[in-house]
């Protein structure tokens, strides 16, 4: 089994005429690893390659430059990450990765951030790339506009109207991360990884990697196949929020870096993830569940499933009083 590659060619377009066959493949991709490739996806090859230039770029700056703008600055967790401040696998080292958070711009006067919602605010800028509030901007609004579609073929994918999801596209909580791989040490042991094993927390991940590959992905069946990088697509994944959605239909599935193949080369990856509207509901959709069954995941909304995902990794501590 692999990673299938879906043309979203003419399925773009709510109503767009290979919609339903691209449905198809994302109920089986969806039923099978969670993983796929998009291609043909909209997002101008230009504003790609604009947004690695951009990703070097910063992380090239001196370090002081970087943290001066320390994630931990920011009450809505955008900001700079040193290498090593995050672990993802369960009994991993440290990952040896660095990157950089930013998302929507929140106002202070809006009400979820008023209400202190985890991660809606403002974002931080290095002084000396003037640039990069703007090309960030761009980049995510191109991926935001994508992950939308995405959920509107999803919801095809599931025998369900394809806005069926669309009232939850307001507010949506939005991650752009920049990341940047060192080449993996040659005497590194087996618990050693640029990103550890995990799974992503949201609904929809959309990754580009550059062309030096190192992603992996658990299949089913629990083998670890590599993700390659295809020039022009994106890799796909679907966040715990869906198996959520789909009552169990659609997977989740663990994934993990090593920049193992770049001769000494650092490896840039810049996932996008997307979360609906914090206030919004998620449940087990009509089509997933047998009438007359009780289905597996209570109702919850996306900012209580997000709290629970903090809850599972870091436990009760800053970061579910921070959420409160
Ligand atoms: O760098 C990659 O290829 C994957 C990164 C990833 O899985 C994540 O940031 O959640
Ligand atoms: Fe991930």
């Amino acid at each position: 089994m692999s990673i299938p590659v879906i043309d979203l060619a003419d399925a773009l377009a709510p109503g767009g005429a290979r919609s339903a066959a691209v449905a198809a493949q994302v109920r089986a991709a969806g039923t099978a690893s969670g993983f796929f490739y998009v291609r043909n996806h909209g997002v101008p090859a230009a504003l790609a390659e604009a947004q690695y230039a951009l990703a070097r770029r910063f992380f090239e700056l001196p370090l002081a430059d970087k943290q001066a703008i320390d994630l931990h600055r920011s009450p809505s967790m955008r900001g700079y990450e040193a290498i090593g401040a995050q672990t993802l696998g369960a009994g991993a080292r440290p990952d040896l990765k660095e990157s950089f958070y930013c998302g929507l711009e929140y106002a202070p006067d809006h009400p979820y951030v008023r209400r202190g919602y985890h991660s809606y605010g403002s974002n931080q800028w290095p002084a000396a790339l003037p640039e990069m509030a703007a090309q960030c901007a761009a980049y995510t609004a191109a991926l935001l506009a994508l992950a939308q579609r995405l959920m509107q073929l999803m919801a095809l994918s599931l025998d369900l109207p394809e806005g069926y999801f669309d009232h939850t596209h307001g507010n949506p909580m939005v991650t752009l991360r920049l990341l940047r791989y060192p080449p993996h040490p040659r005497d590194a042991d087996e618990r050693t990884f640029g990103a550890g094993a995990h799974t992503d927390w949201g609904a929809i991940t959309i990754l580009a990697q550059d062309a030096l590959g190192g992603l992996e992905v658990c299949m089913p069946g629990g083998a670890w196949v590599a993700a390659p990088p295809m020039e022009g697509s994106f890799v796909v994944n679907l966040g715990d929020m869906i198996p959520r959605w789909t009552n169990g239909r659609y997977h989740s599935n663990p994934h993990r870096v090593r920049n193992l193949h770049s001769h000494g080369a650092p490896r840039y990856s810049i996932p996008f993830f997307y979360s609906p509207d914090y206030e919004a509901r998620v449940e087990p959709v009509p089509t997933c569940v047998l009438p007359g069954a009780a289905p597996r995941y209570e109702a919850c909304t996306v900012g209580e499933h997000l709290r629970d995902m903090y809850r599972k990794t870091y436990g009760l501590g800053n970061a579910g009083a921070a959420m409160a």
